[in-house]
């Protein structure tokens, strides 16, 4: 372990390994934090991620894919439906991961890249002279300062570290969702096929996910906003709920809880020799909770800044601008804006308006499936929306 390093990434999560490995593979020294003694574990995830986003990053390895998914089914509180799958209902659409070996796999990548690994190490920012200067770990009762160029803060939604240096990370109560989740065997699922269902009833401003994890096996788990939770009604009273009533043969082997922050990402996401990626920047996706291509994505993204920052001998954030602004116009940062609206208006229809729209939404194939699309699908059938909602419909690009 060296004293100093280019570039420090903060959390092992997908984001800071993505970082590390970027950073390193462009000859930047690396070190990677992580708190937990193990990386990878525990998982606090469903698992599920789209073919496309995957692809643009790797190739899928049998060893971390538990399973692949070729439908997508969206259920209306009255159970009505529709369906996505691909054209000849035989492609994949997506996959649901193992996360522990996923996650380790690319701290390995990162390793092999060059990056140096810290586990059961908790890192909190250095600063010297005003400015952010490395960082103080924290392992196994002794603390030691390692000083670096650039720091990446790739360290989750419970992120504090770009918090200690100086930045406003508050996610308010309403954008955070708690989540929890059971992973469920001996059950009947459909096979490959992810399940969503809504239902205010069920599972107020929020949705419960079965996302198959094998033959008889699946993720089983709900997400509602902080403020709806409360005696009786915490997320965990309703998934206990859900899983009576559907599966109460059900063998659960794991539970999970966790938050996902639903806002808008932070205002600014970098600052002198500082880059924040993955969830600690609120990248992940308000409607979904979705967020490991968001941590793939703006970890390689940090990474390839910081090596270049170091590189050029600036680290100020005047040279990491460029990643705030790659990010803010990428295809990503579309997304998230138009996904803050759609959970906007989404969340606020009740169980009568939700039956209404998904009644009308046609099964479709995947080659059809863009947001403007489903948008359009909705409108034909239900034009009163246009004027309830009509931010929605005003950012149909
Ligand atoms: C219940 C649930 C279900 C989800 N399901 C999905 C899904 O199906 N699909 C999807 O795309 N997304 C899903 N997500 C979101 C997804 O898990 C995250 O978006 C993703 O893990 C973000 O990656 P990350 O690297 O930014 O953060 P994380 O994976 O959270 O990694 C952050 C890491 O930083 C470490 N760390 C924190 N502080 C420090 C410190 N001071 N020093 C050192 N290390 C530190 C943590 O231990 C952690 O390992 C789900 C989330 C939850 C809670």
């Amino acid at each position: 372990m060296k004293e100093a390093y280019d570039v420090i990434v903060v959390g092992a999560g997908p984001a800071g390994s993505m970082a590390a490995h970027a950073a390193a593979a462009r000859g930047a020294s690396v070190l990677l934090v992580e708190k937990r003694p193990a990386i990878g574990a525990p998982v606090r995830c469903a698992e599920g991620i789209v073919t496309a986003d995957l692809a643009e990053f790797m190739d899928p390895d049998p060893k971390w894919v538990s399973t692949v998914i070729k439908k997508a089914r969206f259920i209306a509180p009255d159970k009505s439906t529709f369906t996505i799958s691909g054209k000849t209902g035989d492609e994949v659409l997506g996959y649901t991961l193992d996360r522990k070996i996923f996650d380790r796999d690319l701290a390995m990548k990162a390793a092999a890249s060059g990056a140096d690994i810290l586990v059961h190490a908790r890192a909190v920012p250095f600063q010297e002279e005003g400015r952010l200067a490395g960082v103080i770990i924290h392992q196994h009762g002794v603390s030691r300062t390692i000083r670096g160029n650039v720091m990446i803060a790739a360290d989750g939604v419970e992120s504090k570290f770009a918090k200690l240096a100086g930045i406003n990370t508050t996610v308010p109560l309403a954008d955070l969702d708690s989540c929890v989740q059971y992973l469920v065997t001996d059950i009947d699922i459909e096979p490959e096929t992810n399940v969503f269902y809504w239902s205010n009833e069920d599972c107020p401003h929020g949705y419960i996910w079965i996302f198959a994890k094998g033959p008889r096996c699946a993720n089983i788990g709900i997400g509602i906003p902080g403020t709806k939770s409360g005696d009786g009604h915490r997320a965990k009273d309703y998934l206990d709920r859900f899983m009576e009533k559907n599966f109460p043969d059900g063998k659960i082997t794991e539970l999970i809880a966790g938050g996902v922050s639903t806002c808008k990402p932070l205002e600014s996401t970098i600052a002198d020799n500082l880059i924040i990626c993955g969830d600690a920047a609120r990248l992940s996706d308000p409607f979904t909770g979705g967020g490991i291509y968001q941590a793939l994505y703006s970890g390689r993204l940090a990474g390839e800044t910081a090596a270049n920052a170091v590189a050029s001998g600036d680290c100020s954030r005047q040279a990491l601008t460029v990643y705030e602004r790659t990010w803010r116009q990428s295809r990503m940062g579309k997304f998230l804006s138009r996904s803050y609206l759609i959970k906007d208006v989404f969340f606020r229809m009740d169980d009568c308006l939700l039956n209404a729209v998904i009644a009308t939404v046609p099964d479709l194939h995947l080659d059809e499936v863009t947001i403007p699309s489903v948008l359009t699908a909705m409108m034909k059938s239900n034009p009163w929306l246009v004027v309830k909602f009509p931010m929605l419909f005003l950012h149909r690009g």
